[in-house]
């Protein structure tokens, strides 16, 4: 019988991938099986679906192996199953009461327990999930980029691999080998007309989650939780029952003196494992799981919490195809914790409330503040709501015996988890309870982000009755027209990737080629932070004069676009990269050496200054030395786009931020397309309020690549130079030289309060520009 052309076709597809006949052909039939014999969705997007399911089955194929290969791993994993069947429950729980995900849910949202409904008959995917998926990829693409009318040209995404890239089309070019295209999250009408010239180039493969549940409320959750926590009774005691197998009987609610207004629903499982919630009047959550271990083994220990969160998190990612490398259960936890505090508020949205999450051991218990943090209804004037403040730490003590009964936690328990290595968070966010008396809080929003990250980024101004600028939230960088940013596999050789690793390259004994390229040793520690040494000698070639040098390019592309003599080039900072692992490695989405790329992980709040700096960026939970915060993201442009912006009246009146990604640039001359500025005036990230310090600034930009070993692109990462606290503001030194050329351009007056500030002029021309700040 003559082969199917449909299948010979999508064997040449993949061939052209460099995936061999042989690796399709189970894959395909098994997609096929699942997706009906539609070939309609197979072969959409340049059979998208294939190409995920065939990574998705080799990741599988290299855990399955592992596994195997390890008796003893495998009894563990028993064990595992045990500790891991309260969370399945409580997840087959919302599966019952919901209905599959529509496709309006495109975003991840740990927040809203973004679990994908198990198979565990079958390996493979659940069609519905991918059906979603699909859906958004067919959304309309139009070029409807403009706000204000100044921005029609198309745009396409470039950069980070990230949950909303898609994969469009294999191309074929003489001797290269091209991905597929990309095109932007659809999404808050930022949609992107793919530019054929552009599209038609190499372009970065996916990363995004095939199949993402987002759970409704269901009826009886939300009825459940509201009637206990906002009844009319607001003192009376409040518990939950969590367990779908109407166990509610057996639901043990204790009260002891301290716990007047705190209840604790105990639901025993069938299984080894019981899992409570604990509420109170005041709106306190306790999550609780405990585990009896008297049916595990007589030579059961305690595991830490970390080893549960990381086994669970693998877990997560391979059997429930969880595909968000950012998944973590600890934020899902959280996030419940935080649904259920949201579902029993049943008052206007009228107060702030501190919610102090307590170190990372004790990280479900959400004790709320009291009022006393929500003053004054002159919002000109409001004090910036502090966790110091007596009486908020009062209050919060007070709940907090109420609540954990002497369980660790405070200060002396978060230096504790310090002193142990894991990193304490205390969380502070908005929460909602009318109190007479009390005036209506400072203006504030949930998420400058529109749903674009995976955490929401509130913003707050206690200060004065100003909102935030009107921007584009986009998680990922965009090319503007003509900027070169193409990233192809063929153009990454063996020498720049890791192909023979496997899963986590920091597990390795012996370096890679990619931590050879970040000097022999990988930059970021097991934890995810940049490496003592490597972030110090960062700091030291920023900071200190005497370590700083500078590239002087023989062809500046800056002065060339000026107009002026070759040879007279000011030089660039030069920088140490990081260098990360990427698709052409053999090393999984987790591989410890993949940390950029995975975007926002941390809690963060846009926030008025109160000294005069206009809007800044603040952390919202304690940072370790070395985090990652966020990325410098924004419209990459070309220098003569922005010599054509800067001409462009209209645009000058503008604020303009703008950073020339010139780390890379060296003696050899740089094309005019290569030559590459981000400007964050239009569309940007949360870094665009990024306030600047002199010489002591809490965080550090450090240039990454990724998807590219040439540097003219690259990826611009903020890290902490320090340890930095809840609620402190994050700063970085934009470079800017207060006395010298950099005056007349970059000027704004100082505010940065640092003892070492380079501004000495008492009064200053406040001109909102950073650009030809050369960093
Ligand atoms: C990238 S923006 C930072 C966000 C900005 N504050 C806002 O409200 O959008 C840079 C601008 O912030 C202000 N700014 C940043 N750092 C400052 C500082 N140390 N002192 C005074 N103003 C500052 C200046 O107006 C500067 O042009």
């Amino acid at each position: 019988m003559a082969p199917n052309p449909k299948v010979k076709a999508a064997f040449s597809a993949m061939k052209i991938l460099g995936i061999s006949e042989d690796k399709v052909k189970p894959v395909l039939k098994k997609l096929l099986k699942v997706y009906d014999k539609n070939w309609e969705l197979i072969e959409e997007e340049n059979y998208r679906a294939l190409i995920d399911a065939i990574f998705d089955e080799d990741d599988n194929k290299v855990a399955d192996q592992k596994r195997k290969s390890h008796s003893e791993e495998e009894e563990e994993e028993a064990q595992t199953q045990e500790l891991q069947r309260p969370l399945k429950r409580l997840k087959r729980r919302n599966q019952e009461n919901q209905s599959i995900a529509s496709p309006d849910n495109s975003n991840l949202r740990i927040g809203e327990a973004a679990l994908v409904q198990p198979k565990e008959e079958e390996e493979f995917y659940p069609p519905q999930a991918i059906l979603n998926e699909r859906n958004k990829g067919k959304r309309p693409i139009s070029n409807d980029l403009n706000e204000k009318g100044n921005q029609s040209r198309p745009m396409v995404a470039s950069g980070r691999p990230s949950r909303e890239i898609r994969i469009r089309e294999a191309n074929v070019d003489s001797g290269t080998v091209h991905l597929p295209k990309q095109i932007l999250p659809v999404s808050n009408q930022l949609t992107v007309k793919p530019k054929d010239e552009q599209f038609t180039d190499d372009r970065l493969l996916d990363e995004a989650p095939l199949a993402v549940i987002h759970p409704e409320r269901s009826q009886n959750e939300t009825s459940t939780g509201k009637q206990k926590l906002g009844g009319t009774n607001a003192d009376a005691p409040t518990s939950l029952n969590v367990d779908g197998d109407n166990n509610g009987a057996g639901l043990q609610a204790s009260e002891t003196e301290k716990h007047k207004k705190c209840e604790v629903a105990d639901v025993p499982m069938k299984f080894a494992a019981n899992l409570e919630i604990a509420s109170s009047s005041l709106g306190e959550v306790k999550l609780t799981i405990s585990c009896n271990s008297t049916l595990g083994r007589s030579e059961f220990h305690m595991p830490s919490l970390d080893e549960v969160l990381k086994m669970m998190e693998d877990k997560c990612l391979r059997s429930y195809k969880i595909l968000d490398p950012n998944f973590s259960v600890m934020k899902l936890m959280k996030d419940m914790c935080q649904c259920f505090v949201e579902l029993g508020k049943d008052c206007n949205d009228s107060g702030d409330k501190t919610i102090d999450m307590g170190p990372v051991q004790d990280v479900l218990h959400i004790p709320v503040m009291e009022d006393a943090c929500n003053v004054g209804n002159d919002t000109a004037n409001l004090p910036v709501p502090s966790v110091t403040s007596d009486r908020c730490n009062e209050s919060a003590q007070g709940i907090e015996e109420a609540i954990s009964n002497g369980s660790a936690r405070s200060t002396e328990s978060t230096q504790l988890a310090q002193s142990e290595g894991t990193v304490p968070y205390r969380l502070i966010i908005p929460h909602c309870q009318a109190t007479p008396g009390v005036q209506p809080t400072p203006l504030k929003g949930d998420d400058i982000t529109n749903g674009e990250e995976i955490a929401n980024i509130s913003w707050i101004n206690e200060i004065n009755n100003r909102v935030p600028p009107s921007f584009r939230y986009t998680p990922q960088s965009l090319v503007y027209e003509g900027a070169s940013v193409r990233f192809s596999l063929a153009h990454i050789d063996n020498g720049s990737c890791c192909p023979s690793c496997s899963v986590n390259c920091l597990s390795s004994t012996v370096p890679c080629a990619c931590a050879c390229a970040n000097g022999g040793e990988f930059a970021y520690t097991v934890r995810g932070l940049v490496k003592e040494s490597f972030l110090e000698e960062c700091i030291a070639m920023t900071r200190e004069p005497r370590r700083r040098s500078h590239f002087h390019c023989q062809d500046c592309p800056l002065v060339r676009s000026k107009g002026g003599a070759p040879q007279a080039c000011n030089g660039h900072l030069k920088k140490k990269f990081i260098k990360e692992c990427w698709r052409k490695c053999g090393c999984n989405r987790r591989c410890g050496n993949r940390v950029v790329q995975r975007g926002i992980s941390c809690s963060l709040q846009v926030f008025m200054t109160s000294e005069g700096k206009g809007w800044g960026l603040r952390t919202l939970v304690d940072l370790p030395k070395g985090a990652f915060v966020c990325e410098y993201i924004g419209e990459i442009l070309t220098i003569n786009e922005v010599q054509k912006r800067n001409m462009n009246t209209m645009e000058g009146a503008r604020k303009t931020y703008r950073i020339f990604l010139d780390s890379g640039w060296d003696a050899a001359s740089l094309k005019d397309d290569e030559a590459l500025c981000l400007d964050t005036t239009c569309y940007a990230n949360v870094a665009r309020f990024i306030n600047h310090r002199c010489n002591d600034a809490n965080l550090i930009e450090i240039p990454v690549e990724v998807e590219s070993p040439k540097h003219h692109y690259y990826h611009l990462a903020f890290f902490t130079t320090r340890k930095v606290q809840a609620l402190e503001e994050l700063t970085w030194d934009y470079g800017i030289d207060f006395e010298g050329e950099d005056q007349s351009l970059n000027a704004f007056q100082c505010l940065c309060g640092s003892k070492i500030c380079r501004d000495k002029k008492s009064s200053g021309i406040s001109v909102h520009i950073l650009q030809s700040c050369n960093i």
